[in-house]
């Protein structure tokens, strides 16, 4: 098959860790006789050094023409630390996600049983979870009108989605439900917020359409209590922009690491993928950075966005064998992890590659 795959490696360490990325579809191509073209684009801090813009155009236009996006992460502690700038690596991602129409960002928090003990929840807590997040992409705060006012003194950012916005992600949600074990979890603050009191009545009136889901509603509070407390009581969960971004990066803890959680980001055109972390500054350039999350953010583009189930497997098991012959990134080590079994991030992503070459 024949597919053009734009990568957009970014900042910090998404550069290092979309390089394993982009080998594991070259491993791919090659073991399955597909023909994968590539372009590549700026975005975020680099693209505000070289253009000014976090956001070139020429990247939505590359974008637009792709079968699919591979992409690492933006951000650079000059901006984290002046906030004052105007100009952000963070509006590149925030962007793209409008300009493609990016609108439903499913991140899969799946537990290798290699990593039981890496997490610091309990084991018996931890075994068999299994959760897909449905996050609402291009909503919410992120998106609604923001400024000052009183002379600088006060700021606001806005809450707000409309009907069409909320409805398109909860389809998509239940769709996945029956595809699962027919749990649907919905995710607001309807006890204080209006946007999240639409958000409600939407899902109340999609959920007779599924009557083999069982669906609950959580307010958000109590969700991120409920995650960590009892992980295995949840199957597919549908929030809005916000509360999803927030709660995934605490779901991470249940898979062992940010470093191990992948994202597609879908609506009606290509896919974009990306691991669910950022830039990470505290490890850019050191080389420790765990590639994982990129390599799975390939097996979802290979899987959603181009119908390749058994390469995407391929690439699963693949790292299900690297975590199973105990090699480990420092983030997913443990304390009885031998110290030579713990790698930096290419030598992680060669191990992957002998797998996917063997
Ligand atoms: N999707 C994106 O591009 C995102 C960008 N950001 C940006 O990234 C910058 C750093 O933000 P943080 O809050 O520190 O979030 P972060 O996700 O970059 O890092 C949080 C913590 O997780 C660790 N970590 C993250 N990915 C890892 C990996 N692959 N392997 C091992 N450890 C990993 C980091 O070392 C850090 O201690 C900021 O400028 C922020 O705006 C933050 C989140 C998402
Ligand atoms: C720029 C941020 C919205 C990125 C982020 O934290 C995320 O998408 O998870
Ligand atoms: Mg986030």
């Amino acid at each position: 098959m024949k597919k053009h795959i734009v990568v957009i490696a970014g900042d910090g360490i998404g550069q290092e860790v979309t390089a394993v990325g982009k080998q594991v579809l070259d491993a791919i191509a090659k073991k399955y006789d597909h023909e994968f073209t590539y372009d590549t684009a700026l975005i975020g801090h680099e693209a505000i050094e070289a253009t000014g813009n976090p956001i070139p155009d020429e990247t939505i236009t590359k974008s637009k023409a792709s079968d699919a996006i591979l992409f690492g992460a933006v951000g650079h502690p000059k901006y984290d630390n002046d906030p004052s700038a105007k100009v952000r690596p963070e509006q590149g991602l925030l962007g793209i996600r409008k300009a493609l129409g990016l609108y439903a960002n499913l991140r899969p928090i799946k537990l290798f049983d290699e990593l039981l003990s890496a997490s610091s929840i309990k084991p018996e807590i931890l075994k068999g979870a299994d959760i897909l997040f449905f996050r609402e992409l291009t909503g919410d705060v992120y998106f609604g009108e923001r400024g000052r006012k009183d002379d600088g003194d006060t700021a606001f950012d806005t809450m707000i989605y409309s009907r069409y916005e909320v409805e398109r992600i909860v389809i998509k949600a239940f769709d996945a439900a029956m595809t699962r074990r027919r749990k649907l979890c919905s995710v607001d603050k309807a006890n204080v917020l209006e946007s999240s009191r639409l958000w409600r009545e939407v899902v109340q009136e999609i959920a007779p359409r599924y009557p083999e889901v069982e669906v609950e509603h959580q307010f958000v509070d109590a969700a991120a209590m409920l995650l960590i407390k009892d992980p295995k009581r949840f199957d597919v969960v549908v929030t809005g922009n916000l509360f999803g971004d927030i709660l995934t990066d605490e779901a991470s803890q249940i898979a062992g690491s940010m470093g191990m959680l992948a994202s597609a980001s879908v609506g009606d055109t290509t896919g974009l993928y990306e691991p669910i972390h950022g830039s990470a500054h505290d490890i850019t350039g050191k080389g420790v950075a765990n590639p994982l999350a990129s390599v799975l953010s390939v097996a979802l583009m290979l899987d959603i966005s181009f119908g390749m189930k058994e390469e995407a497997n391929a690439v699963v098991d693949a790292v299900d064998s690297v975590l199973k012959a105990g090699f480990r990134t420092r983030d997913i080590a443990d304390a009885t992890t031998a110290s030579d079994k713990i790698l930096g991030t290419q030598a992680m992503g060669e191990q992957i590659l002998q797998r996917l070459t063997a």
